[in-house]
C-alpha cells in the first residue's frame, strides 16, 4: 500500500464527502439488516399460531401486516441510502480520477523531449487511462464494498450470535473459503483480461496503421496479405477472449455453490438444533438463511477487493515512476527575461542521448539582433539540431549558447520560448479549425491579425477558397491540406506571435519557387526587426540572408554571405551552380 499513499492527499481533499459517504453506507446496511429479523419474526408469528400459542387469527394477521409494512419501509429507506452511498463514494472516486489524470497530464507537459523519446506513446496513454482507472477502482468501489462488508459483517454476526451462537459458527465457516476462491479467481481474471487488452491494443495499432497507410496498401495491391495478417491477429485475440470467458464463467457457479453449501449447513445444523430444542423457534432458521445470502456477496468482495487493491498498487507504482521524474531541461530562472535576439554559439557540440549520434561538433557562429542567418547543408548534417538547441529542447553536450550575451541556461525558459517562433520541418496541425490552428501562436489574436498572418504566409487565398473559410476544420474529420498549404499555415502560426527570434526549418520545401519568393518577400518585411534563422536546401531561400553557414556532418565548413560564398570553391558554389542549371 506504500505506492497508494500518493492518493491520500485526494482522500483528504474530499474528506467531508467521503465521511458522509461512509456514514450513509453504514445507515444503508443497518436498514438492510432489518429484513432478516422481520422475516424471522413473521415466521415465528405463523409458527406460534400453528403451535396454538396464539389463537386469535386477527392478531396473527395484524402482526404479519405490521412486519410486512416494516419490511417495505426498511427496503425503501435502505434503497434511498444505497443510492446516496453510490452518489457520494463513487462520485468522489470520479473526482479523484479526474484530479489524478490532470496531475499525470501536467507532468507529461513538464517533461522534456528526451522523456518522449525513451517512452512509447502507447505506454504514456495507458498510464493516464488504464492505470488511473485501476486506481479509481481502489478509491471508489473497493472502498465502498469494504465499508459495506465490514458494517454488514459486524452487525449481522452480532445479531446472529445473539440468537444462535453455535449455528452462527457453522454458518460462517464456508465464508473465508469463498473469499479465498474469489481472490484466486479475480487474480486469474485480471491476468487474462490484461492479455485481452494487450491483444486489443495490437489489433487497434494494426488497423490504425492500415487506415493511415490505405493509399500505399491499395496502390501496391496488398489488400489480400493485409487481410490475412489481420486474420492471424484477430484469431489470436479471439482465443484470448475465449480463455477469459472460460474463467469468468466459473465465477457465478462458484458463488451459487458456496451459497448453496451455507444454506444446506443452516438447514441441516439449524434443523437438528431445533429438533433438539437448542433453538427456540423456526424463525431463527428462516432469518439465518437470509443472513447467509446477505453475507455471501460482501464476503466474496473481500477477495475481489484484495485483488483490486493489488492491481491499484501496481498501477500507482507505474504512475509514481512518471510523477517522480524531473524534466532534464530545468528552468533555472524564475524571473522573466527580456529577449532581444542576439544568438551566439561557442564551440557547441551535441550528442543525442538516446542514439549517441553526434549531431554537432564544435559549432561556433554569431547572429546579431535583427540579422538573418541561413543554414544550408546536406541531409542529416545537423541543421534542425541547431534550431532545437536555440529553443532549449535539448541542452548542449559541450560548449555554450548565449542569447543577448547571457548563457541560455540562465534565461527564464518560458520567456525564451515565448520569444521564439518556430516553424518545424514537418508542419503539424491540430484537428481543429484553421483559425484556431493559426491562433495557437497567439491565443488572444484578433480576426484581422489572423488574416494578416495568413496573407503574409501567402495562404489567405487558399483559405478563402474553402466554403467555411477560416472555420474550416482540419484533420481526420475535416479536410486534408496539401503539404505546401500545411507549411504556410504553420508559418502563419509562427509570425502571428511576432516573436523576437524566428526559426524556419526547411519550411518552404513543399511550395513552388514563385510562392517561395512571395513568402520570403513578405517575411523580409515582417521580420525586419527580428532575428531570423532559415534552414533550407535551396539557394533561392538563403541567398538574401545577412549570413550563411554551410554545415557538413555536424561541422561548419563554410561561412559568409551569398556573394562571398559563390566566389569560392566549395559546397555552396557547387549547389548554386547545380540549382541554377536545374532552374533553366
Ligand atoms: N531526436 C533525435 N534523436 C536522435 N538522433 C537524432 C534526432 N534528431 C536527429 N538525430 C540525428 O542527428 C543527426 C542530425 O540530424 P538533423 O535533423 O539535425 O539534420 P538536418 O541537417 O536537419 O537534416 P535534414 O536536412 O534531413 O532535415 C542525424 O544523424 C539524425 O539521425
Amino acid at each position: 500500500m506504500r505506492e497508494l499513499q500518493h492518493v491520500n492527499k485526494y482522500f483528504y481533499k474530499y474528506r467531508y464527502k467521503l465521511l458522509a459517504g461512509i456514514l450513509i453506507t453504514i445507515v444503508a446496511r443497518i436498514f438492510l439488516l432489518f429484513t432478516p429479523e422481520l422475516i424471522g419474526n413473521s415466521v415465528d408469528v405463523i409458527d406460534n399460531y400453528r403451535k396454538g400459542i396464539t389463537t386469535d387469527i386477527a392478531v396473527v394477521k395484524s402482526e404479519l401486516l405490521i412486519n410486512i409494512l416494516y419490511i417495505i419501509g426498511a427496503a425503501i429507506i435502505g434503497g434511498i441510502f444505497t443510492f446516496a452511498m453510490r452518489q457520494t463514494i463513487i462520485y468522489v472516486s470520479r473526482e479523484i480520477e479526474y484530479d489524478l489524470k490532470n496531475e499525470v497530464y501536467q507532468q507529461y507537459q513538464r517533461l522534456s523531449l528526451d522523456f518522449y523519446k525513451s517512452n512509447r506513446t502507447g505506454d504514456l496513454m495507458s498510464r493516464i487511462s488504464e492505470d488511473v482507472g485501476k486506481v479509481r477502482e481502489y478509491t471508489g468501489p473497493a472502498l465502498m464494498y469494504s465499508i459495506n462488508t465490514v458494517t454488514l459483517f459486524i452487525i449481522a454476526i452480532f445479531l446472529m450470535f445473539r440468537s444462535a451462537p453455535t449455528l452462527t459458527l457453522y454458518t460462517i465457516i464456508p465464508l473465508p473459503i469463498l473469499s479465498y476462491f474469489i481472490y484466486i479467481l479475480s487474480k486469474a481474471i485480471h491476468k487474462r483480461s490484461t492479455i485481452v487488452q494487450q491483444w486489443l491494443a495490437k489489433l487497434s495499432t494494426f488497423t490504425q496503421e492500415t487506415f493511415s497507410g490505405i493509399s500505399v496498401i491499395k496502390s501496391y495491391g496488398i489488400e489480400g496479405s493485409t487481410n490475412s495478417d489481420f486474420d492471424v491477429l484477430a484469431a489470436e485475440s479471439r482465443q484470448k477472449n475465449i480463455d477469459l470467458a472460460k474463467i469468468q464463467a466459473l465465477f457465478y457457479p462458484l458463488m451459487i455453490f458456496l451459497i448453496g453449501l451455507s444454506n444446506i449447513i443452516v438447514i441441516y445444523i439449524g434443523g437438528k438444533q431445533y429438533i433438539d430444542g437448542e433453538i427456540e423457534s423456526l424463525g431463527v432458521i428462516a432469518k439465518f438463511i437470509i443472513y447467509v445470502n446477505l453475507l455471501t456477496w460482501p464476503v466474496a468482495t473481500v477477495g475481489w477487493v484484495t485483488s483490486v487493491v493489488q492491481q491499484a498498487e501496481a498501477s500507482q507504482k507505474r504512475i509514481n515512476e512518471f510523477l517522480k521524474q524531473e524534466p532534464s531541461i530545468k528552468n533555472q530562472n524564475t524571473e522573466p527575461s527580456l529577449i532581444e535576439g542576439a544568438i551566439e554559439f561557442n564551440e557547441v557540440s551535441f550528442t543525442y542521448p538516446d542514439t549517441n549520434i553526434q549531431a554537432l561538433n564544435q559549432v561556433s557562429f554569431k547572429i546579431n539582433q535583427r540579422e538573418t542567418m541561413a543554414i544550408i547543408g546536406k541531409t542529416g548534417s545537423g541543421k534542425s539540431t541547431i534550431l532545437d538547441l536555440i529553443g532549449r529542447l535539448y541542452d548542449v553536450t559541450s560548449g555554450e549558447i548565449r542569447i543577448d550575451d547571457t548563457p541560455i541556461k540562465a534565461l527564464n525558459l518560458v520567456s525564451l520560448r515565448e520569444h521564439i517562433g518556430y516553424v518545424p520541418q514537418e508542419a503539424f496541425l491540430f484537428s481543429d479549425s484553421i483559425k484556431n490552428n493559426i491562433m495557437f501562436g497567439k491565443e488572444d489574436a484578433t480576426e484581422e491579425e489572423v488574416i494578416a498572418a495568413a496573407k503574409n504566409a501567402d495562404v489567405h487565398k487558399n483559405i478563402k477558397g474553402f466554403s467555411k473559410g477560416y472555420d474550416t476544420v482540419l484533420g481526420e474529420r475535416g479536410i486534408t491540406l496539401s503539404g505546401g498549404q500545411k507549411q504556410r499555415i504553420s508559418i502563419a502560426r509562427a509570425i502571428i506571435k511576432a516573436p523576437q527570434i524566428l526559426l524556419f526549418d526547411d519550411c518552404l520545401s513543399a511550395v513552388d519557387t514563385e510562392t517561395e519568393e512571395k513568402i520570403l518577400n513578405n517575411l523580409r518585411k515582417i521580420t525586419s526587426g527580428k532575428t531570423t534563422i532559415i534552414v533550407s536546401h535551396r539557394i533561392s531561400s538563403v541567398k538574401s540572408a545577412d549570413k550563411i553557414v554551410v554545415l557538413d556532418d555536424g561541422q561548419i565548413i563554410q561561412k559568409g554571405n551569398h556573394n562571398t560564398l559563390i566566389d569560392v570553391e566549395g559546397y555552396y558554389k557547387e549547389l548554386y551552380l547545380k540549382q541554377l542549371t536545374e532552374n533553366q
